[in-house]
């Protein structure tokens, strides 16, 4: 089993997004595929969702996409079980709290734990209803990977000292989709988080460009890139794997590059 926070160790980690069966089963594979092989430290795997709430035009246009190829949740299983014939990278489901419990949480969980699937992010868990799935996702040695946001104020600590995997710092206050500037108090934020937990941080909402990758690495432990990759899929469709390879380099360039600046 991946452990989730391991990846973080002794580099700066990348983590991309994209919707799984956007816009098929067999080019969602060849994409965490080709993620994997060019830098990627961990795949966040959306689960293709009918009221996504959190999200912004461009990752609800791929749901629809994917719900369009017919997706249903044992086609995520069946998509990581196929990808995981050609790589082990560590593996988040992205995934509304109505999905795992309509297939049931044990279930579903274990089914997590068979495909070595470390995590989940859920955005619609509220914190204080962790207690409805994370017993059974410590049963399977499955992360539940906690958000904090700008406006999570007191629950900070709380959330912090829960955490577990790595945590998911939301950069902007709103919904995903490419954004150029990002909450003035994020080194603050994750300062705060550390106080409280060693567990690792990964800045997402917003992040595009290699540039804006370097700043936030050096800000936390990683960085988190959904619809400019999502875009991508979008225009490229079946062509994608081949254009996310080239992304994905860029931006493991510019983290490394971060790097660099602390060790300096
Ligand atoms: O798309 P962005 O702005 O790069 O942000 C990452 C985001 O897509 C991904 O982590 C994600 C997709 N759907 C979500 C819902 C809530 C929180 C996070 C997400």
């Amino acid at each position: 089993m991946n452990k989730l926070s391991d990846v973080f160790k002794d580099h700066k980690a990348f983590v991309p997004f994209v919707v799984a069966n956007d816009p098929d089963f067999d080019t969602t594979v060849q994409n965490i595929i080709a993620l994997a092989k060019n830098g990627a430290d961990i795949v966040e795997l959306g689960v293709p969702f009918s009221d996504p709430v959190a999200d912004g035009p461009v990752i609800q246009a791929a749901d629809l996409r994917a719900f369009k190829a017919n997706v249903q949740t044992r086609t995520i299983f069946e998509i990581v079980s196929a990808a995981r014939q050609e790589t082990d990278v560590p593996i988040v489901l992205l995934t509304y709290l109505n999905i795992p419990f309509k297939y049931g949480y044990d279930a579903f969980l274990k089914k997590c734990a068979d495909l070595d699937i470390g995590g989940l992010v859920i955005p619609d868990l509220p914190y204080e209803s962790r207690d409805e799935i994370v017993p059974t996702a410590t049963k399977y040695d499955v992360d539940i990977v906690p958000l904090i946001s700008p406006t999570s104020g007191g629950r900070i600590e709380k959330i912090a000292r829960d955490a577990t995997g790595f945590i998911y710092v939301v950069s902007s206050v709103g919904i995903t989709g490419e954004r150029d500037d990002f909450y003035h108090g994020l080194a603050e934020l994750v300062k705060t988080i550390r106080q409280y937990t060693h567990v690792p941080t990964a800045i997402g909402f917003g992040v595009h460009t290699p540039e804006q990758a370097q700043k936030l690495a050096e800000i936390a432990d990683g960085v988190i890139i959904g619809s400019a990759i999502v875009n991508i899929v979008a225009t490229e469709k079946q062509d994608a794997p081949a254009a996310i390879a080239s992304f994905t380099k860029g931006i493991r360039q510019s983290i490394d590059a971060a790097q660099q600046v602390i060790l300096k």
